[in-house]
């Protein structure tokens, strides 16, 4: 199973990604996870996005792009024959390049997971967030700053799949457990239990 998870800044992709790849039994790649651990590694790639991600700015589509290809080309990847992007593709450009690579590795996508949410909560979310995890990129501006560059750069790709009959849109306002059990259904109902 070949699985997106999308929605704006503070929607829960990360926190919905587990059961979504628990139920399917794929693992979940986070581009802003791995940034976070390249960053916590402080290897060159870290070194190079650190500043960027502070601002609550995208990191360039081509730095992405190679990082998130070289990861679906891991092991854990083709064993389990699947995965679970979050946080990608997030601009029209990634959208393409990764179409073109699903296409040369004889992979299709299945479904979309579009979360929906009322900005005024998201905000909200994300400065509880800071609270407890200290992400540099959670504060009252940054966020202000990525919910706006989701409106340019990344809302433009839910019509782009919602073309294709991908999106499976799921209201994400509500607690973790009620989100969690609309997914699955929304899940098992287009796509079928595993
Ligand atoms: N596909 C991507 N392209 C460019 N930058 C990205 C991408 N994914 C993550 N990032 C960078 O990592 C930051 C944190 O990402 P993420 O943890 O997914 O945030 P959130 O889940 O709150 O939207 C983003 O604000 C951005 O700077
Ligand atoms: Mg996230």
């Amino acid at each position: 199973m070949n699985l997106l998870i999308m929605g704006p800044p503070g929607a829960g992709k990360g926190t919905q990604a587990g059961g979504i790849a628990d139920h399917y039994n794929i693992p979940t790649i986070s581009t802003g996870q791995l940034f976070r651990d390249n960053i916590a590694l402080g290897t060159a790639l870290g070194k190079k996005i650190e500043a960027l991600i502070a601002g609550g700015n995208l990191v360039s589509d081509e730095v992405t792009n190679e990082m998130v290809f070289d990861r679906l080309s891991k092991p854990d990847v083709r064993k389990s024959r699947g995965f679970l992007l979050d946080g990608y593709p997030r601009t029209l450009e990634q959208a393409a390049a990764f179409d073109k690579h699903l296409r040369a590795a004889r992979m299709r996508l299945d479904g979309v997971v579009a979360l929906t949410a009322d900005p005024n909560s998201l905000t909200h979310r994300m400065l509880k967030r800071a609270e407890i995890e200290g992400r540099a990129d959670d504060n009252e501006e940054t966020i202000r700053k990525r919910i706006e560059v989701y409106g340019i750069e990344t809302a433009p790709l839910l019509d782009l799949y919602g073309k294709r009959g991908l999106l499976i849109e799921v209201d994400a306002d509500g607690s973790v457990e009620d989100v969690a059990d609309r997914i699955r259904w929304a899940l098992d109902a287009r796509l079928g239990r595993k």
